[in-house]
């Protein structure tokens, strides 16, 4: 069963006259153990489709399941004990800034039946399992973002929840932080089999730990899959975008062609595009195309990326032989399962 259906939600805002669809008739399927990417631009609909998970957002009409109990039908007392299990985590962390990090922790298990001494013991290990054993009387002001961001996770968990739901947790945090965050969102999505529903505009930080992703745009998911075919076999052009960004592709092709504006293709040159899924690796394949048909290469752009165990890469080359030799040099290509697409060719 999975931990998370959402079917046919509409979520519709009236301002003044105008009502807002901020969520168009839209499924999403999670299941357990899934660390699932949802990818928009600002304003997509993804914060508030995923606010209906725990009904901090009343779909307009649609269900939302949960481990399939229909939350609609919860009374309060129930739902308040239903949204202990989805913990939620935010761009700026939403902390206490007058409790210590201990205190902020300690917030959720107010209610709890927890002894003192339970209640103790569970901040520490939770504090353990974020890296910040040692921080437990500062206060946030006295930690930097990616502390700030471990101490609202080490509060997230700490009804121990099934589901986390991360509304662009990494969003405010340099690169370098924001690594380390995935990092450990993935080491807990792993040792605590913690269902994972992540928000973000950078396809980056899906690309890192998540296994299928949801492109949304205007309300709707326009293309979801597995990470890897998601990467592989992009349909929708903001797909492509958001991808081509994540691997800086775009901005290497720019240069490629200011390159080419300055120093044009000769007659005998091609520019192509290679991309390539799985341990069939086009770089040997380039160096076998020259011995098999004399077409040289010039390799102006390459990046390879292991997405969960398989490798996926793409590269920007010039080829460089006769018409004849560089026909069966891409026929060669592409019969080793490379995709290959010509951008421009020498006149
Ligand atoms: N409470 C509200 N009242 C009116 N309109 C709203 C409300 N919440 C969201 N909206 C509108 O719904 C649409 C989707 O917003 P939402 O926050 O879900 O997008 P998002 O993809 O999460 O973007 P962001 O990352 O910027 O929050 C937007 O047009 C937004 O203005």
């Amino acid at each position: 069963m999975p931990v998370i259906e959402l079917s046919k939600v509409n979520v519709t805002f009236q301002q003044k006259n105008q009502t807002i669809v901020a969520v168009k008739e839209e499924s999403l399927t999670v299941e357990r153990g899934d660390i699932y990417g949802i990818v928009g631009y600002s304003g997509a609909g993804k914060s508030t489709l995923v606010r209906t998970i725990n009904f901090l957002q009343k779909p307009s009409s649609g269900t939302v399941l949960i481990n399939g109990t229909n939350i609609a039908n919860l009374s309060s007392v129930e739902l308040r004990e239903q949204r202990k299990n989805i913990g939620m985590i935010f761009q700026h962390f939403n902390l206490m800034d007058e409790l210590t990090v201990f205190g902020n922790i300690a917030l959720p298990l107010k209610h709890s039946n927890l002894t003192k001494e339970a209640k103790n013991q569970k901040i520490k290990s939770l504090l353990e399992l974020v890296g910040l054993a040692d921080r437990a009387d500062n206060y946030p002001a006295q930690l930097s973002g990616g502390q700030k961001q471990r101490v609202a996770i080490a509060r997230a968990l700490a009804n121990d929840p099934e589901i986390l739901i991360s509304d662009e947790a990494t969003s405010a945090l340099d690169p370098r932080t924001t690594n380390q965050i995935l990092d450990l969102l993935k080491e807990l999505n792993e040792k605590l089999n913690l269902t994972i529903v992540l928000i973000t505009h950078e396809m980056q930080a899906i690309k890192k730990i998540a296994n299928k992703v949801a492109v949304m745009e205007a309300g709707a998911i326009i293309e979801r899959g597995s990470l890897l075919e998601i990467f592989t076999q992009p349909k929708a052009r903001l797909t492509k975008d958001f991808i081509n960004t994540a691997t800086n592709r775009d901005e290497a092709l720019q240069k490629v062609l200011e390159l080419l504006e300055t120093k044009p293709l000769n007659a005998d040159e091609e520019l192509v595009e290679l991309h390539y899924v799985g341990s069939e690796t086009a770089q040997p394949l380039l160096s076998t195309i020259y011995a098999d048909f004399k077409v040289m290469t010039n390799i102006l752009y390459s990046n390879m990326e292991i997405l969960r165990q398989t490798p996926v890469g793409t590269i920007i080359a010039i080829l460089n032989g006769t018409p004849e030799q560089i026909r069966a040099a891409k026929s060669s290509i592409v019969d080793h399962n490379v995709q290959l697409t010509v951008l421009e060719e020498g006149k």
